[in-house]
């Protein structure tokens, strides 16, 4: 296969942005069909793509002619989508999170278990960012010696519209969850989530921010803060304390301006600029692997036991903070890179 027929379900934001970089800027895959239950995103982003419209989901899974799914629905709906994909035995990109709730993500590991092949990779994109890789590298060469404590901030300008609590957690802190595991190299055994001053600026209902904080089995310490309703920019830090040394996440980087007695530099308010080069190298790694038949990457053992560490952050959450055991499971061979 010289090039990848792709299908996409889901045409909101960042389905727009996949569908636009699938087309125009990565090689060999073409977009050729997409789906949302909003027919008319569905029609604003075909043409943008110059392709074809599928009335549902089951249109684009089920077609000979399309070889690899792309999945940018809303989060309650990845679960099903990924199941029909594996039903078919199609390759499938998802994006984060792979179910809400564990038990959606261990059906899912089942199924594909049962099927034979491995076909999802997870959107955990911040494996790929320039930043966090060159943080692994010095980690992983020793260069601050072992770890020892991980400050994570994760900062949204604005929650958006029907955002819950939950989603604080299953789609907001699920990167941070996903990413430190990878980055220490450390399976998680205990969780914890703090809730305390509410910042004026959340909506009703809503106590931001948020702090989970993760226990590796090895003992390393992390804090992750989640604040949806920052409102001055789109910030992530992250910061490894080792034995002898840190290492920091570098911000993306803007020209130095000094103007009205202030100096300072421009900051993304989203995380589409943010994370644009993440993107486009996690996608065009899964067009390359996907044309040969391979999945690497974020897997669904990597969905899952994120999942499996948010349903336990939320628990803690609501039992007002107590520590809880996480129990993960070993890593089947089956879901070893
Ligand atoms: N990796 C990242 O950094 C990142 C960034 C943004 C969003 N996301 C994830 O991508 C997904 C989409 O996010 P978004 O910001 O584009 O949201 P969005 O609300 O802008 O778009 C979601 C789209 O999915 C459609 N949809 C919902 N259920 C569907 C279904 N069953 N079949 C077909 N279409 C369906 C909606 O009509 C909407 O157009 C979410 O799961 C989100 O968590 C990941
Ligand atoms: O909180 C948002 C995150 O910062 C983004 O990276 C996306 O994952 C988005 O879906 C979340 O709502």
């Amino acid at each position: 296969m010289n090039e990848l027929r792709v299908g996409l379900i889901g045409c909101g934001a960042i389905g727009k942005d996949h569908a636009l970089r699938i087309q125009n800027k990565l090689q060999r895959a073409r977009i050729v069909a997409v789906t949302d239950v909003v027919r008319e995103s569905a029609e604003k982003v075909a043409q943008l793509c110059d392709c074809t419209v599928r009335d549902t989901a089951t249109e684009i899974i089920a077609d000979p002619e399309i070889d690899a799914v792309v999945v940018t629905a809303w989060d309650p709906a990845h679960k099903e989508l990924v199941l029909e994909c594996i039903e078919h035995q199609k390759f499938v990109f998802c994006e984060k999170p792979l179910a809400t709730e564990a038990k959606g993500a261990e059906e899912i590991i089942r199924t594909e278990m049962q099927g034979g092949n491995r076909l999802v990779q997870v959107g955990f994109m911040r494996r790929y960012d320039k930043g966090y890789r060159q943080m692994k590298e010095i980690i992983d060469g020793g260069g601050i010696g072992a770890p020892l404590l991980v400050h994570c901030a994760h900062r949204n300008v604005a929650s958006g519209k029907g955002v819950t609590e939950d989603f604080m957690i299953t789609q907001t802190c699920i990167h941070e969850i996903d990413l430190t595991k990878w980055l220490v190299d450390d399976d998680y055994d205990s969780v914890r989530c703090l809730v305390g001053r509410t910042s004026k600026e959340a909506p009703d209902g809503l106590r931001d921010p948020q702090m989970a904080l993760i226990r590796t089995k090895s003992g390393i310490c992390i804090d992750v803060e989640i604040f949806l309703n920052a409102r001055f920019g789109y910030d992530i830090q992250c910061q490894v304390v080792g034995e002898r040394g840190t290492v920091n996440l570098p911000d993306p980087s803007y020209p130095p301006i000094r103007t009205e007695a202030m100096k300072g530099t421009q900051l993304c308010t989203d995380w589409s600029i943010r994370f644009i080069e993440a993107y486009d190298v996690e996608l065009q790694e899964w067009i390359d692997n996907t044309i040969q038949g391979i999945t690497a990457g974020p897997n669904s053992w990597d969905g899952y036991i994120a999942a499996l560490t948010a349903d336990l952050l939320i628990k803690s959450r609501d039992e007002g903070g107590a520590e809880i055991k996480l129990n993960t499971p070993e890593r089947p061979v089956f879901y070893q890179n």
